[in-house]
């Protein structure tokens, strides 16, 4: 049977994502949709795609798959498109919205500007030490790791904002080749589920610049939870101070990390690209 899917191609500082409404259409096979769609000259071409749905616990809920098919826990740049699509869309009149992922719930507040949502502050939730085990309950000490790559050497903070990430803070950024370095990283046998890798430098007070290799789709224009995981890792480094303005390749992001709750809070734009339909063989 062939059935017609609208989606909504939405991106956040240039992170863009295929939004589905499956309570509208819903969608069986995610993972292999992901893949097919994600391709930039034979599909939609995007970083990943991303579910809207219900729940029982929230108001609504996300899952989020990369662009090689693989599931992620969380995103911070598509739970921001999220807070836009729900309200410009008329799915909700709410502009505090509960979101359940895999990695808890979260929660959007959304900033408007003529009716509209143009910007989003999430609730990221309590940082934690091991990209595995993210329970929400408490803050642990970060570890550094020493890691070889190629007879290189490197020191990475991990950080798991619900997904795992790796930060590597380095004098010059220019100097880091992405495309080669990401994919070992990535697939370093001290990270069996695979990691998020982070290249930071420190331009001055509170601005930090980022390019990030993710886990699942390469070189991305930006990464939320990787720029939480950036500003968490600064700040334990001593590097920064609790609010950190994150700039990545295709724009930037505040994040807070508040001193009373632990929680790390990110604001930032979220932009619709287009809406668009596509056929669907089941
Ligand atoms: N781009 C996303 C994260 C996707 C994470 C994914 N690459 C993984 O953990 O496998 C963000 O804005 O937070």
């Amino acid at each position: 049977m062939t059935r017609t899917i609208k989606f909504t191609k939405m991106h956040g500082a240039g992170n863009d994502y295929i939004y589905v409404d499956t309570t509208r259409f819903p969608i069986e096979h995610p993972e292999e949709l992901s893949k097919i769609w994600s391709a930039p000259h034979t599909g939609i071409g995007s970083d990943g795609l991303v579910l809207i749905g219900t729940s029982d616990k929230a108001d609504f809920s996300m899952r989020i798959f990369n662009a090689d098919g693989s599931e992620a826990r969380m995103c911070g740049n598509a739970s921001r498109c999220i807070g836009k699509y729900l309200f410009d869309y008329g799915l909700t009149s709410k502009t505090k919205i509960m979101l359940d992922t895999l990695s808890g719930i979260k929660v959007l507040n959304l900033h408007l500007a003529d009716g509209k949502v143009n910007s989003v502050t999430v609730d990221m939730g309590i940082p934690a030490d091991e990209p595995a085990d993210y329970d929400g309950k408490g803050a642990k000490p970060m570890k550094e790791h020493p890691i070889e790559v190629d007879g290189e050497r490197y020191a990475g903070t991990t950080v798991s904002m619900g997904n795992p990430h790796l930060v590597i803070f380095v004098n010059d950024i220019e100097d880091v080749d992405l495309p080669v370095i990401g994919p070992k990283l990535e697939n370093h046998s001290l990270f069996p589920e695979r990691i998020n890798v982070e290249f930071a430098q420190i331009l001055g007070e509170g601005k930090i610049r980022m390019r990030v290799w993710e886990r699942g789709s390469g070189i991305t224009q930006a990464c939320g939870t990787g720029a939480c995981a950036t500003a968490v890792a600064a700040f334990l480094t001593g590097r920064a101070g609790r609010d950190s303005t994150v700039i990545m390749d295709g724009g930037s992001l505040n994040i807070r990390w508040d001193i009373a709750t632990r929680h790390v809070l990110m604001t930032g734009e979220a932009t619709k690209v287009f809406d668009g339909e596509i056929e669907l063989i089941d």
